[in-house]
């Protein structure tokens, strides 16, 4: 009979404790005898990225932020603002933080995330450009990143607008000019933008605020953008047309795309030998876009006549840079965001996404997790509460909890596939299956790569149902191959730990176990009993944990055939002590039982 009082090893972390309220199930099921007892009420919040935390969290603001932002940080958290910290500074400072919020000017890179000694939960970046956090430590480190991707468009934009408007005219020369006392009208003679065709490369947020705005000024407008959809572009009169296309029929190139490894130094020798003579750039987005090097070398050889640049590679720009003093560049020291209107709002809204991700919630600017509309979270949250579970039932069924490799999850619902978004459920079964046997902290953010790194293979199959799709699951199976059970009759016919659970009136069920249908709801422990069916069986283990002070709330029992063999799930409130798992395994028609912890 395989003893299953143990194990300190499967104690579940804390959950935060708070709203949603449960339903006392009352149901039963196939080949299933249902006995529901009185239970004490339990209120639970599930969370989706659980940060437990006991105490005030801290954020560190290691940038200027606006008021409004701080004072929203002020109200939930104890907020540190401490700008310009060396990166020795920061290493040191982070492992008191909660949460990071910084602008382009700090990098946060691999060594921040190791000193945070894991209670770095989230990095929130005051604007659109994440390329100074290491996004692959940070989701190593199961440390969420949010940014603040919409307040800024338009400043950028306009900034944009600015340079190539102050470009064509000389405006920042001439004003050198005029104040060392020279008047030189016939030496800043501009060019005019009406009729000139410009390329804006990157067709997201800023770059089509830019082309509106250009179009304003009677400029033909062409975009290069290999992901922006063509009726986005038709919509404002904008011709999506190819790279080689857009950089060699431009006058003026406008620059409005993320850094990423595709996109690093794209403008190069090769390019900017294809670009018409006297072409002139623009460069708002990131300096690492642009080939330096090569840029002053095209400008010496007056390929291209002008730029005008708010961002570098390396910022602040070395003071002797070529770059920066050459007379035909006009330089801003990356101000594109910087109006009061767009730092206000850039400061509410990564506040905003700070605090949310700090309490919990899934964050609608998440950068390394999925976003998932706060619609489709509210139907998913019973299944995500059962999606964990039924991962943590799973693993402890395991003999030893280890050699867990190969996982099966099977999604029944009648729902068309392209309708259900598992990533959610996938990632809080996996967090189901590790945290119960390691000290790996596990969440939305890191569990696909906590599971590859551990060796899980995960893999989803979707069962399509007949019937009304009004719930987005009808069930969730967890299957565990190549593994021996701590409670065979958990092995499937096909040699398999098996357990499938369905959510029954908001509230998550155990409703199979190996080839047995049982009918649980899946709070405080489970006790599962192999037992020959026979009359009595629920009173005496009833009377046991009675006599224990053990609350049960719920018992069911499925049987293959009237007094043949059946499991018996007995839910209780609290974990019995060993002497009482240890009388109940001494119940003679009982063959084999476990105790399983949520
Ligand atoms: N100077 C500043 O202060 C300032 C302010 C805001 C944004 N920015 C920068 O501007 C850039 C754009 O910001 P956004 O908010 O519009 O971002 P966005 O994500 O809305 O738009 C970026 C666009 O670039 C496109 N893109 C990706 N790879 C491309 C490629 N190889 N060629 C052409 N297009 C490509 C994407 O499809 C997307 O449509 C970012 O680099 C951001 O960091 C700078
Ligand atoms: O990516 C961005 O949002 C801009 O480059 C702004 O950066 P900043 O917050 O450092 O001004």
């Amino acid at each position: 009979m395989a003893d299953s009082a143990s194990s300190s090893l499967f104690t579940a972390p804390s959950l935060n404790k708070s709203s949603l309220s449960w339903t006392v199930p009352l149901s039963s099921a196939f080949g299933v005898t249902a006995v529901s007892l009185p239970r004490r009420s339990n209120r639970r919040q599930q969370r989706f990225l659980v940060f437990a935390m006991d105490a005030k969290p801290t954020v560190l603001v290691a940038e200027k932020l606006g008021e409004a932002g701080l004072k929203l940080l002020k109200d939930f958290a104890n907020v540190d603002c401490s700008y310009n910290l060396s990166p020795e500074e920061l290493c040191t400072k982070i492992s008191l933080c909660d949460a990071l919020i910084v602008r382009s000017g700090t990098k946060v890179s691999r060594e921040v995330f190791e000193s945070s000694g894991g209670r770095l939960k989230v990095v929130g970046r005051a604007g659109v450009g994440i390329d100074n956090v290491d996004l692959a430590a940070a989701t190593e480190h199961g440390c969420l990143v949010v940014n603040a991707p919409t307040a800024n468009t338009v400043a950028a934009a306009e900034h944009g607008i600015a340079l190539l408007t102050a470009m064509a005219r000389n405006i920042a020369q001439a004003d050198a000019s005029i104040k060392s006392g020279k008047w030189q009208r016939n030496k800043y003679v501009g060019v005019s933008l009406v009729g000139k065709t410009l390329a804006v490369m990157g067709f997201g947020k800023v770059g089509s605020e830019v082309a509106r705005r250009a179009k304003g000024l009677g400029m033909h407008v062409i975009a290069h953008d290999p992901y922006a959809p063509a009726d986005r572009a038709r919509a404002i009169g904008v011709d999506l047309v190819s790279f080689d296309e857009a950089i060699a029929t431009a006058d003026f190139v406008s620059l409005h795309m993320p850094l990423t490894p595709s996109t690093s130094k794209i403008l190069n020798d090769e390019n900017f030998a294809k670009m018409k003579k006297g072409v002139r750039i623009v460069n708002v987005a990131r300096g690492g876009v642009i080939d330096e090097e090569a840029l002053v070398k095209a400008l010496d050889a007056g390929i291209v006549a002008q730029a005008a640049l708010d961002v570098f590679m390396v910022e602040p720009p070395p003071q002797d840079s070529k770059l920066v003093q050459h007379e035909n560049v006009t330089a801003t020291p990356h101000l594109g965001a910087s109006t009061m209107e767009a730092q206000e709002g850039v400061a509410i809204e990564i506040a905003e996404a700070v605090v949310g991700a700090l309490k919990g919630e899934l964050a609608a600017t998440a950068v390394n997790a999925p976003m998932v509309p706060a619609e489709v979270l509210t139907e998913l949250k019973p299944f995500v509460v059962l999606a964990e579970k039924l991962g943590r039932l799973a693993v402890q069924l395991v003999a030893g909890g280890s050699g867990v490799k190969s996982i099966k999850v099977t999604y029944g619902s009648a729902r068309a596939p392209d309708d259900l978004d598992t990533r959610l459920l996938r990632a809080m079964i996996t967090k189901g299956l590790i945290e119960p046997i390691s000290c790996v902290f596990v969440n939305l953010v890191n569990a696909d790569f906590t599971a590859k790194q551990r060796g899980l293979r995960i893999s989803e199959e979707r069962i399509l149902l007949d019937g009304s799709p009004e719930s987005p699951l009808e069930f969730i199976q967890v299957q565990i191959a190549n593994v021996e059970s701590r409670f065979a009759s958990s092995i499937s016919e096909l040699g398999e730990i098996k357990v499938e659970g369905r959510v029954k009136d908001g509230v998550p069920h155990l409703t199979k176990v190996g080839s047995f249908d049982v009918d649980v709801s899946l709070e405080g422990s489970i006790i599962l009993c192999r037992q020959v069916d026979q009359p009595g069986m629920i009173g005496k283990v009833g009377s046991i944990l009675g006599e224990d002070g053990v609350n049960v709330s719920f018992m069911s029992v499925g049987r293959i055939a009237p007094r043949n063999q059946a499991v018996m799930a007995i839910g209780v409130d609290d974990p019995p002590s060993k002497e009482t798992l240890k009388k109940i395994g001494e119940i003679p028609a009982i063959e084999e039982f476990v105790f399983l912890k949520l």
